[in-house]
């Protein structure tokens, strides 16, 4: 399968963020890809603030432009994430995932919320206009189960192996580091998930933009199920599409079956 990762710049105005993804999916569209991701908040600056501005509820606006170019394009598109409203007023920071007709077959709200306060370093509170949902998150396609979590969930071991007991072979992370923890952290991270876990792992990041209120790191990336970095990107706009076999995750599990070997007997036992 063809997946192809963009890594947009996000402006100010949410239609055009919306109109680049048009954009985007036009100019890609020779690569033939079968799942298309983007970057976190990709429809609005990922401010605290704003979140609230620019949120919509599900089935709206930017619901149904996703939606629609899902099924324009005939991909699975993993539409990043953007600020959700519910019906009592809560926003969520959430992925929607659509298939090849623009049906909603998976639905993630971020499920742990991204403080920090690092000294002289990255400062954020997503929890400030933030509510955290409370679920992981699996879908099916053709090729096989994936997963899909946001950004900061991924550094949290439990939600990754939650998926991949669901069947995931591949997890996707509509994600921005920061330029405090990009450096430190970004690979690394992506890489110690796809080797726990012995699957594929897509970080897909908005572009850097030092005149923004958070300056992301970019760098989207996809690693392999043995941890190598099949590609990854600098910190400009842009795109980056690769050719996957699913079949390599059970190749791997069974060269070095990691997932079998595990002693749960003794893990939750007590100290
Ligand atoms: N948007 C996020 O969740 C950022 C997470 C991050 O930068 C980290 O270091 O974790």
């Amino acid at each position: 399968m063809k997946i192809v990762q963009l890594q947009m710049h996000v402006y100010e105005e949410k239609e055009k963020n919306l109109a680049q993804l048009g954009e985007y999916l036009k100019r890609t569209a020779h690569e033939q890809a079968d799942i298309v991701t983007v970057g976190e908040m990709f429809t609005c600056p990922y401010q605290t603030e704003k979140f609230p501005l620019y949120a919509e509820r599900e089935g709206e606006k930017s619901w149904k432009i996703c939606s629609e170019l899902a099924r324009m394009y005939g991909v699975y598109l993993c539409a990043g994430s953007m600020p959700e409203v519910d019906e009592n007023g809560k926003i969520y920071n959430t992925a929607y995932v659509f298939d090849r007709k623009g049906e909603q077959i998976a639905k993630h709200r971020k499920a742990h919320l991204f403080d920090i306060d690092i000294e002289n370093g990255q400062y954020f509170k997503e929890s400030e206009t933030l509510t955290a949902g409370d679920s992981s998150t699996v879908f099916e396609t053709e090729f096989g189960k994936m997963g899909v979590c946001i950004c900061f969930d991924l550094r949290f071991p439990e939600l990754s192996r939650m998926m991949v007991e669901q069947g995931a072979k591949m997890i996707l992370v509509p994600a921005a580091f920061n330029m405090t923890t990009g450096p430190a952290h970004w690979e690394i991270l992506f890489r110690s998930r796809a080797l726990d876990n012995q699957c594929f792992v897509a970080g897909t990041s908005s572009a850097r933009d030092r005149e923004a209120g958070y300056v992301a790191w970019g760098h989207s990336l996809l690693v392999s199920p043995w941890g190598d970095i099949i590609e990854e990107m600098e910190e400009k706009e842009g795109y980056i599409s690769n050719e996957i076999n699913l079949d390599y995750v059970e190749k791997i599990r069974k060269e070095l079956p990691l997932l079998k070997a595990r002693r749960q007997d003794i893990y939750s036992g007590e100290v």
